[in-house]
């Protein structure tokens, strides 16, 4: 693998590659459901986080940050999410409870996205959240390339602002995806696909 790039270096404009296409034209998400270990030792996950910053940002202004948990914290982090379900479903069934507690466990990696758009700055928001989802997928392509199984979910604790607050985010803060990363126990199936051709036009006057 080449080194990463430091400021001013010369770099390719294209990086002709069958290899990549063929990726890019299978690429499929594994769901958390049907991972299990190992994932990306810190090295790759360094590598996969540096990846999935070096998306298109108008401005640089950088609007998201990762957060990761990993090891004991996932059990922790399930947790939070278990109390948090049972205060908002008194009466939850212990399964229903577990299954919270357990979601984090999926992935022996988890990569919150954390969207920290500046709704003030010269460059419009909506390209801040576009930047946002940018660095979601080129985590998705950095993992998998780098040997993993990932998927992008945001589920009911995205959004949820009591969980946000025990994950470290503020109130400005949100999530863009919680990216789960690991080893697929099996390969997963094609889904239907929309064609490219049936959702494009070309304009013309
Ligand atoms: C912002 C965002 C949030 C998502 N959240 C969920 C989710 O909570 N649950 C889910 O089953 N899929 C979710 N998905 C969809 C999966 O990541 C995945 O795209 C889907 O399973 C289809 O697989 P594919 O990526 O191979 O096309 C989300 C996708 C995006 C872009």
């Amino acid at each position: 693998m080449k080194d990463k790039p430091v400021l001013g270096d010369p770099l390719p404009a294209t990086h002709p590659d069958e290899n990549f296409l063929s990726m890019l034209q299978q690429r499929r998400s594994t769901t958390a459901a049907m991972m299990t270990g190992p994932g990306p030792d810190s090295d790759q996950l360094t590598t996969i986080l540096d990846i999935a910053s070096r998306v298109p940002d108008h401005r640089r202004v950088v609007p998201y940050r990762f957060v990761i948990f990993e090891g004991g914290a996932r059990q922790n982090a399930g947790d939070i999410l278990s109390a948090a379900y049972g205060k908002q479903n008194p009466g939850a069934e212990k399964a229903a409870m577990e299954l919270e507690a357990a979601r984090f466990l999926r992935a022996p990696v988890v990569v919150a996205v954390v969207a920290r758009t500046d709704p003030g700055h010269k460059t419009p928001e909506w390209e801040q959240v576009l930047c946002c989802g940018a660095a979601c997928h080129n985590m998705l392509l950095a993992a998998s390339a780098s040997g993993f199984a990932a998927q992008w979910l945001t589920e009911w604790y995205a959004y949820d602002r009591e969980v946000l607050a025990a994950f470290g985010l503020s109130e400005e803060e949100r999530i863009a995806g919680f990216i789960y990363i690991g080893t697929a126990k099996e390969d997963p199936l094609e889904r239907p696909r929309v064609e490219a051709s049936d959702i494009t036009t070309h304009w013309q006057r």
